[in-house]
């Protein structure tokens, strides 16, 4: 039985398995045209169903004529707000514990909300049919400033709370206001603030954007009327989550519904809520008996799907003289839009944004954030932000450089002294979380090493005096960051959505011939699940990745699961994936033992098989084992080879990085060059390194959008200026930096396999890196805080104000 063909060596290689740089197996099919996403779905008879948008901002909506439309050859039914009420379905819950119109009831509350569905034979005469509505309109004022929505005579928008004091998190203080969040110690907090030796306070704000995926939202709804079973194929990154809310608004049976995520062009948050055209598609799917199938245009999707932060950060810190930071006092004015169809875990109406004392030891802080109504469109989750942690650190990353400022200080050093420290972990928050581990110190020597710090520093100092005598008219600015993300919801002892706790889920299948297939409860967008996965299976039971098949987003086949997003499937489904692989091998060694006629104890693994204990030559491969496993009766073991998890984590997930960018600006053009950006990400074990580098190119690239020059915005009368590609800002290769990628291990200890997750960290530290250069390259000259997006105008027009324009 000797293995003369392979080494121990050669045979961990075979498998593939964690750590290797195994190329994405999704890939062959995305770029060959094979793959199959929500519009590629074509069923017998399919209708199509198109909306009809609102034109304005704030207004009562007085009379809808579907005449013209109905007479369209083509158009199948036309639906309004009166057509669902009688079902219960012209409102639906909000994953905020909100409820939002999904046809407007009477009235509008931003621009592009869904006033009608048309139904027609295909997408053209449901086009015609959405112009030939007539609807009128009777316009309202309109507040798009969510300070001015607080104050006492601005209009009210949600006339449907009227008078109704408590939202779902507590009381409102006003007709429109969402809910205020506290965390952390006010008394003790003011307390630092005014015998501190140093208080820095400034009004960060996080402008509202979007993460305009590739692929925008859709859906097909088909209802079966004979069997009276609803599939449902969509967008969806949490396919689960859906088929248990669509079942309790329609009261259709929860195994009566089948929901499908296909595959999905790129979902960063966009695809976590429920939108108004899955219930259009379901109900029109019911009313015709035919499948509808709707798919928003980029438009559409631009102006009415969720949407991303939108932060009014003001913040107070404050510190000794030498810089030990000593308290932290944030105030936030959310703005949520028309309704608040956050996608946060239910008890974090502001998400994890008390993750705002960042990376830093600060031993007293206290947060309040108000969310607030406005006539802009709802959302406020998405774009690789995991809760708000997007907001935090940015909000953080810029106080320090703020603080850093006051004290005169360089920005570095500042860092470094206040980090929490490797000792300290698990470390203890002031508002709220439990690090589970890190280690900062190295990860930015490592950096500052990197990109030669002090080198920078010098060349940065002559640069201003070359200004200041007038030889050059280019200022260079170096951006720090540091970041601790939060991920992994969650806990289901604080995490759910909607009740539904946040766990996730792994089934696996081995064959008789020792290949294997596993389904999971997470579904990927494009991050490479289904090469990732089967890694650490493969090196948790010894079966080649390549060997083993991976499904997600079919709700007939995979167990329950709550879905995408958030960086949670490494930190919580890959757990799932590590646990079940354990239990399926903890059968195996009983089965090897069996065939080896040694006592269970007596095997140990070995890479692909169990071999006796010290006599190694004598061993039973996994693929042996599987075989046995179906074709023996082995007493007191079961036939079959497979197990599932149902996995809890006991904390979240708490990767970080340093990412450093320098950046050239030309003051008389406000135009930027990225010269140099760095990224040093630690997400504990790392499963797949070249994902892992995808991921932060990706990401990086998103926060480089953001922070210079991509933005969601409205003018006065709540008209959004940038719902086209020509206004909404997306870098193509022309623009996008080149990245240098880095990376410490930190494992988690609480996860089966330490594994962080790391799909969200690239834009949580990188719009602060991006800005902070910005804020950098003018700090010699006076400027402190300036609000992004750091397009080319506002560039020019900070150097104007600071007089650099001669
Ligand atoms: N340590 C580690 C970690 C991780 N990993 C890998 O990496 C990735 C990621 O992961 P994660 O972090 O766990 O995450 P997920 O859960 O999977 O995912 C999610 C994310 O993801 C990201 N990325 C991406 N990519 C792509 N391509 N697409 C998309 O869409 C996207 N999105 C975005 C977002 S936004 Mo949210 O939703 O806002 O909340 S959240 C998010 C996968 O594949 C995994 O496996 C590895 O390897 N290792
Ligand atoms: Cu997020």
């Amino acid at each position: 039985m000797k293995d003369e063909v392979t080494s121990t060596e050669e045979r961990r290689e075979n498998l593939k398995g964690m750590g290797c740089a195994r190329k994405r197996v999704e890939d062959v099919r995305f770029t060959q045209g094979k793959g199959n996403y929500v519009d590629d779905i074509k069923m017998d008879g399919m209708l199509f169903g198109d909306f009809v948008r609102s034109p304005y901002a704030h207004a009562r909506v007085t009379s809808i004529n579907k005449e013209a439309a109905l007479a369209i050859p083509g158009v199948v039914a036309v639906l309004t707000a009166e057509d669902l009420a009688p079902l219960g379905l012209h409102w639906m819950p909000t994953l905020a514990g909100d409820k939002q119109m999904v046809l407007a009831d009477g009235k509008v509350l931003f621009q592009g909300q869904e006033v009608a569905f048309v139904v027609a034979n295909d997408r053209y005469a449901a086009s015609d049919g959405v112009e030939a509505v007539e609807v009128d309109y009777e316009d309202l004022p309109v507040v798009t400033d969510p300070f001015k929505a607080l104050e006492p005579d601005a209009p009210v928008l949600r006339e449907d709370l009227e008078g109704q004091t408590e939202g779902a998190h507590g009381p409102r203080k006003h007709h429109n206001h969402i809910f205020t969040w506290e965390q952390g110690d006010e008394a003790a907090t003011e307390q630092v603030m005014s015998t501190a030796d140093v208080v820095a306070e400034e009004m960060v704000y996080y402008h509202r954007t979007h993460p305009n995926p590739l692929e925008t939202c859709g859906c097909v709804a088909s209802m079966d009327k004979v069997t009276g079973k609803l599939t449902l194929y969509g967008t969806f990154q949490a396919p689960h989550a859906i088929r248990t809310i669509v079942s309790l608004i329609s009261s259709i049976p929860e195994h009566k519904i089948r929901v499908v995520s296909p595959d999905i062009g790129g979902g960063f948050g966009n695809k976590v809520g429920a939108y108004s055209g899955y219930v259009c598609s379901v109900v029109a799917s019911i009313v015709t008996g035919k499948p509808v199938k709707w798919v928003e245009d980029k438009m559409d999707n631009l102006m009415s799907t969720a949407f991303a932060r939108d932060y009014w950060m003001k913040g107070k810190i404050a510190a000794t003289k030498e810089g030990k930071i000593t308290g932290l006092h944030c105030h936030v004015i959310g703005d949520h839009g028309g309704f608040d169809a956050c996608a946060d875990p239910t008890k974090f109406p502001a998400g994890f944004f008390n993750i705002c004392t960042g990376s830093y030891d600060i031993p007293t802080a206290y947060l309040s954030v108000d969310g607030v109504y406005t006539n802009k469109a709802p959302g406020g989750v998405a774009y690789r932000c995991s809760f708000r942690v997007t907001e935090a650190a940015y909000f953080i990353e810029r106080m320090i450089e703020v603080l850093a400022i006051k004290l005169d200080m360089d920005s570095a050093e500042l860092r470094r002294i206040n980090f929490i420290k490797k000792e300290q972990f698990p470390y203890q928050s002031a508002l709220g979380w439990e690090y589970d581990s890190g280690d900062y110190h190295t990860a930015w020597d490592k950096a500052l090493e990197a990109v030669d710090y002090k080198a920078l520093r010098a060349e940065q100092a002559q640069r201003i005096e070359d200004f200041k005598a007038g030889k050059t008219r280019k200022l260079m600015g170096v951006g720090l960051s540091f970041f601790t993300e939060i991920v992994g919801a969650g806990p289901v002892k604080n995490c759910d959505i909607l009740g539904l706790g946040m766990f996730d889920s792994c089934e696996i299948r081995i064959h008789p011939t020792g290949s294997a297939i596993a389904r999971l409860g997470t579904i990927s967008q494009g991050q490479g699940h289904a090469t990732a996965f089967a890694q650490i299976i493969a090196s948790e039971i010894g079966i080649p990745a390549d060997d083993i098949t991976l499904e997600e987003g079919d709700t007939d086949t995979a167990p329950y699961g709550l879905g995408t997003y958030g960086s949670r499937s490494m930190p919580v489904a890959g757990a799932a994936t590590a646990m079940a692989s354990r239990k399926i091998k903890a059968k195996a060694q009983m089965i090897a033992a069996y065939l080896l006629e040694v006592h269970d104890d007596d095997v140990e693994f070995d890479v692909d098989r169990f071999a006796v204990k010290g006599n190694p030559e004598r061993f039973k491969t996994m693929k042996e084992i599987a075989f046995a496993a179906y074709n023996q009766a082995i007493p007191g073991v079961e036939p079959g080879l497979e197990a599932v998890s149902y996995y809890d984590p006991p904390n979240m997930t708490y990767p970080f990085g340093a990412y450093i960018c320098v950046m050239e600006l030309d003051v008389d053009t406000g135009e930027h060059e990225i010269r140099k950006f760095y990224a040093l990400d630690d997400c504990g074990t790392r499963v797949n390194p070249m994902i892992i580098e995808g991921q932060v190119h990706g990401g990086a690239t998103e926060g480089y959008a953001i922070a210079m020059g991509q933005e969601i915005a409205y003018d006065e009368m709540g008209n959004h200026k940038t719902a086209t590609l020509m206004d909404f800002f997306v870098p193509t290769a022309m623009e996008t930096p080149t990245y240098q990628t880095d990376f410490t291990v930190t494992p988690s200890p609480h996860h089966p396999i330490g594994a962080k997750g790391v799909g969200e960290s690239p834009n949580v530290g990188s719009v602060p890196a991006f800005s902070n250069a910005v804020h950098d390259a003018f700090r010699a000259f006076g400027l402190v805080q300036s609000h992004m997006p750091h397009d080319h105008w506002r560039v020019w027009r900070i150097a104007d104000e600071l007089g650099l324009h001669g």
